[in-house]
This record gives structure tokens, sequence and C-alpha cells, in this order.
């Protein structure tokens, strides 16, 4: 699914890492740890096409991704973070937002898929209905996930996206993506996370990013 052939980066005029040889196999979970510093977001950043390689080259599907339509990747390859944005209005507006994109046409809103995953996360109907600027942090992520997996990516980029939330956001945030995953034998991950045992839980492959 995604091939890093031999891929470096560098910041002022270092390389954060550099001869990096990897290949994810449909349905893999991979954890990418490393000390601070080590250029995990980086990696991420690159892998979504949202910075550039200095060296190297990444192939999704047997494609560069130099010479890919970045909206369409996209599509695919989703980018997560701690820190999800919003426009201002409600749940629901912000999740039909997205689909509005060209590159979503004929992408329906999905009421039965959104209304039976929130049941399961113990949300009342009326939650698409509130406000963003009302949600707690881990209701914010939730909605910053069900906005990326309405449009079925394939492949989920995870950077710390459970780092501020509490046990119980964590938890709901976990089964979200155990669910994505077992939907499909296709569907892959790689998760930047400092909680050993949230990778343990998670993942079953490990790139370890050195210090320098
Ligand atoms: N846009 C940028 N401009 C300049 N320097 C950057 C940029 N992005 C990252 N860096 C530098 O690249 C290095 C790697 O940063 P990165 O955030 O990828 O590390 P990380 O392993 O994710 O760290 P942490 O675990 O603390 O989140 C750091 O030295 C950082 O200061």
């Amino acid at each position: 699914m995604l091939s890093v052939e031999n891929a470096g980066r560098r910041v002022r005029d270092q390389w954060v890492w550099r001869g990096l040889d990897f290949r994810v196999t449909p349905g893999e979970a991979w954890a990418v740890s490393g000390p601070s510093g080590s250029g995990k977001t980086l990696l991420l950043r690159c892998l979504a096409a949202l910075d550039p390689l200095d060296e190297g080259r990444i192939l999704f599907e047997g494609r560069d991704t130099e010479t890919i339509n970045v909206p369409a990747y996209r599509a695919r390859v989703l980018y997560l973070h701690q820190q999800p944005a919003f426009f201002e209005g409600t749940v629901e507006e912000n999740l039909r937002a997205v689909l509005a994109l060209a590159q979503h046409s004929g992408r329906e809103f999905d009421q039965a898929w959104i209304s039976g995953t929130l049941e399961r996360l113990g949300k009342s109907p009326d939650f698409l209905q509130r406000p963003i600027s009302a949600l707690s942090g881990g209701e914010a992520q939730i909605v910053a996930f069900l906005r990326g997996l309405q449009i079925s990516p394939t492949l989920l980029l995870l950077d710390e996206p459970t780092a501020a939330l509490d046990p119980e956001a964590v938890g709901q945030i976990e089964s979200l993506i155990e669910a994505w995953q077992a939907a499909d034998p296709e569907h892959s991950l790689l998760w930047v996370s400092h909680d050993q045992g949230q990778l343990e839980r998670m993942t079953s492959r490990r790139l370890l990013l050195g210090d320098g």
C-alpha cells in the first residue's frame, strides 16, 4: 500500500532522518516511536503530502506521491492530529461541509452510519445539533474522526490524536479506530503516540526513529 524508499528530510541544513525505508502492507497497524524531536510529526506530514521530502520517494499503491493528485490522495490518506480545526456551526454542519468539496462529489451524508456510531459511543441523537464551541476536547476529537472516516480513507496517519484526552475519551477514540480497522482488511494506520500501552493495544509493527 505504502512504500517509503530511501527517504530523507532536512531542517535547517541538518538531517532529521535519512535513508528511511519501509513498506506498509494492507491491514497493518504501525507504531511510530522515537524521542522528542526525532521527526515523527515531520514523517507523518510528508506521508500526508503536507511537507516535501529532501530525498527519496513515497509510493502509494505504486504511484509516486510527488506526481499524484493531492485532493484525491487526501481522500484516501487521512492525517489526524491533536488539535482539529472546525468552523463555527453545529457538529452536523461541520460533517456535511466536507462532503461539499469537489473531490467528494457523489458522496452522501450517511445519517445511519453517523447515528449508529454516535450511539455506540454513548452520544445522544441531539449531539449532531450541538455547536462546535460547546464540545469538550474528547467530543471535538470524535467529530474530527467522524468527519474524516465518513469519506472512507484507506490509510490513517494518527499524530497523537488522544494525547490531551481523559481516559474515557481515549477509549472512545480507540474503539472508533478498532471498528474502522475491522470493517475492511485494507484499512491500515501509522500511529504516533508517547503512550506505550496505547501502541501495544492498537499496533503490531513498529518504526523507531533515532535521535538525530
Ligand atoms: N516547519 C518546521 N520548520 C522548522 N523546523 C521544524 C519544522 N517542523 C519540524 N521542525 C523541526 O524538526 C525536528 C523534528 O520535529 P517533529 O515535530 O517532527 O518531532 P517529533 O518527533 O514529532 O517530536 P515530539 O515527540 O516532541 O512531538 C525538530 O527539531 C523540529 O524543531
